[in-house]
């Protein structure tokens, strides 16, 4: 794709919100084919400018804890349960997080910046969460605002915060995101700003020269500057949160199990695992080596919520296994986006949620309630890591 030309505007969507820059983001809007999540990294390299699939497909470093999270999936093998008269009509993907109904055990990570992707930004991404009835969790770093994402998705909804220096500007977005209809607030604990994968430094981090934070644009009820973010946050800063809003608080970033108290303390309604796929700090642990000592440090208490690395319906059932109530996916919604748009992003929901319907059938697990470790055994780095 050309970074010039008046053909780049063509198909533009008609509440897109600067004017086109030229980029050659995509406009696709149609259902896909998937045959499986991995399978639409290389299609989505075509389909979208070069900028944006480095951005989005990059890590940190050496990109070693990217890897990592794939392959630590391999340390927990699935030990299936037979004759268990489980049949298709049983099998029950349902659960309730924070008081929200979800059709299946994932929802959408919070990603910012949709529009080095498509055309429409998050408002498309949105839309189809919606469409395959998944949460979205709306990135505090979106090019469209979180009100124009409100609106485009049918489906429940939390808004992710980035936490700002200048107090006022913090409480300015979290009283948008209640008014908004947002139910819960994601604190990302351990982020500095936007990814920067070697290959996106090298190309001199071509974003696009329209692309804004749409959560701080003047002109739609903005505010502050979306860099300045609060680093130096401790478990007291929870409380603003929940006092300017009354939602429950889920912290985003942990990977330590001796973390989990204090912010419990603080007030925090759940704990989400994650190494932000990989994209802040290179070397920290597959996040779903560190989700057992975490969910044991947990212990109930609250939920805990996973990601990065998922990728297949077997890994949904590892986290489930291993302690997770729920699981987050990050990049394979982002190729539904840049191949087909709002339905792209359905198709995407909807193939993990068919794979993982038949691999719990085969796994023997009638619902996720019923997943717990009997049905791992953990081997390799992520065994010797629970051992430590
Ligand atoms: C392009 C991109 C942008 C992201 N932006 C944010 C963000 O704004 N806030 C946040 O908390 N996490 C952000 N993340 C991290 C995701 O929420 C999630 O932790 C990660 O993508 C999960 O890993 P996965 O991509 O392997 O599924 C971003 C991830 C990507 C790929
Ligand atoms: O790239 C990221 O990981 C991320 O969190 C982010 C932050 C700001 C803008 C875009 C993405």
């Amino acid at each position: 794709q050309a970074d010039t030309g008046s053909e780049a505007t063509a198909g533009v969507a008609s509440d897109a919100v600067s004017p086109p820059s030229g980029y050659g983001a995509s406009t696709a809007s149609s259902h896909i084919d998937v045959i499986s999540l991995p399978r639409l990294r290389e299609p989505f390299r075509e389909a979208i400018p070069e900028a944006g699939y480095v951005f989005v497909t990059g890590a940190k470093g050496d990109e070693w804890t990217l890897r990592e999270n794939r392959r630590a999936m391999e340390d927990f093998r699935i030990m299936t349960h037979r004759l268990t008269g489980v049949s298709s009509g049983d099998v029950d993907l349902s659960v309730e997080i924070l008081g929200e109904r979800m059709p299946f055990p994932f929802f959408v990570a919070p990603m910012g910046a949709h529009r080095m992707t498509h055309e429409e930004g998050e408002v498309a991404t949105a839309r189809g969460a919606g469409m395959a009835g998944a949460l979205y969790c709306s990135s505090g770093a979106s090019n469209r605002t979180l009100e124009e994402i409100a609106e485009a998705t049918t489906g429940s909804k939390w808004f992710q915060l980035y936490f700002n220096r200048d107090e006022d500007v913090t409480r300015s977005l979290l009283r948008r995101a209640k008014a908004a209809g947002y139910s819960a607030i994601v604190l990302t604990a351990d982020a500095l700003g936007p990814g920067t994968p070697d290959d996106f430094l090298a190309m001199g981090m071509p974003f696009r020269s329209d692309m804004t934070f749409g959560n701080h644009d003047p002109a739609k009820g903005g505010s502050g500057d979306f860099f300045a973010q609060k680093v130096d946050l401790t478990p007291e800063d929870i409380k603003l949160i929940k006092d300017e809003t009354g939602l429950p608080v889920i912290v985003k970033g942990i990977l330590r199990p001796e973390d989990v108290d204090p912010i419990i303390a603080g007030g925090a309604d759940a704990i989400q695992v994650s190494n932000h796929g990989g994209r802040q700090i290179d070397g920290v642990p597959g996040a779903i080596s560190a989700l057992p000592l975490v969910a044991r440090a947990v212990n109930g208490r609250v939920p805990v919520i996973m990601d990065s690395g998922i990728r297949r319906g077997i890994d949904v059932i590892r986290a489930l296994s291993m302690g997770a109530d729920c699981v987050a996916v990050g990049r394979p919604v982002m190729y539904g986006l840049g191949l087909g748009g709002a339905p792209g992003v359905q198709s995407v929901l909807e193939a993990l949620a068919s794979e993982l319907r038949s691999d719990m059938l085969l796994t023997g697990a009638r619902s996720v309630a019923d997943l717990d470790p009997s049905y791992i055994s953990v081997t390799g780095p992520s065994a010797t890591m629970q051992e430590g």
